[in-house]
């Protein structure tokens, strides 16, 4: 089975080179697909120079949308999600999310940050299951038109597909990996609003709105 990388990436130009660079690189991935969702910034170019084939979307759509159609793009029957403001990334943390699922243990994996700073790890032990890290089988989701409209609501969307079909899950650690959160990306103030914005977004996903 091979493995497309999928990277939704929304003005990520600080980090999103070493990102597609280390999965590029990883024995186990065989295409890494930038998608970026209505980018302003430098994102689209440093993706490509890195690596990546970019397709751009021509407004933002928000993350669901994003994965919905890197999924959908993807030549590989196993997919790997990654954020495109992670830093730290290693080949351990890819060959942790990948290996269960090429196993055949798991169809899905979600990881989760330990080791890395406190305010991300805090955040991913009281919410493990938002984690944008994960792999699992591309034809367990591309069915799905309504992931389309999720916005920040996709990992609650996909943690109950998993549930009402019976998948098997599996936690696995990412050792000393973070990411930059939203009052770094935009400041104290707007980066609360963006934070408030991405809480109902989710909360309309949990609720079925
Ligand atoms: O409209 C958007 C917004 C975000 N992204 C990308 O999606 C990823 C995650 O977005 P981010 O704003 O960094 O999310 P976080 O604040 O880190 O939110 C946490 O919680 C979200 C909701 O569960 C998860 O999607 C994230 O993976 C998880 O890190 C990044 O690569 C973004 O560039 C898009 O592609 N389109
Ligand atoms: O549809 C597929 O799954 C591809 O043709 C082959 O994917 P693979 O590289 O995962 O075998």
């Amino acid at each position: 089975m091979g493995c497309s990388a999928i990277i939704p990436a929304y003005n990520e130009a600080k980090t999103i080179a070493p990102v597609v660079k280390t999965t590029r690189n990883h024995a186990l991935v065989d295409e890494v697909i930038v998608v970026c969702d209505g980018c302003q910034d430098q994102t689209a170019i440093l993706a490509e120079q890195a690596g990546a084939k970019v397709i751009e979307l021509p407004y933002n759509q928000g993350k669901g949308a994003a994965l919905l159609v890197g999924a959908r793009a993807a030549l590989h029957s196993v997919l790997l999600f990654l954020d495109a403001d992670l830093i730290g990334l290693r080949d351990e943390h890819i060959t942790n999310l990948l290996n269960p699922i090429l196993n055949g243990q798991a169809e899905m994996t979600v990881g989760i940050f330990s080791g890395g700073r406190l305010t991300t790890d805090l955040a991913q032990k009281i919410t493990p299951s938002l984690s944008g890290q994960r792999a699992l089988l591309r034809d367990l989701i591309t069915p799905y038109d309504e992931l389309a409209s999720t916005r920040y609501g996709v990992e609650v969307f996909i943690n109950s597909l998993a549930r009402e079909k019976g998948w098997k899950v599996l936690e696995v650690e990412l050792f000393d990996l973070t990411h930059r959160m939203k009052e770094e990306k935009f400041g104290l103030v707007k980066g609360m609003q963006a934070r408030m914005k991405m809480y109902w977004e989710i909360a309309k996903s949990l609720t079925g709105w």
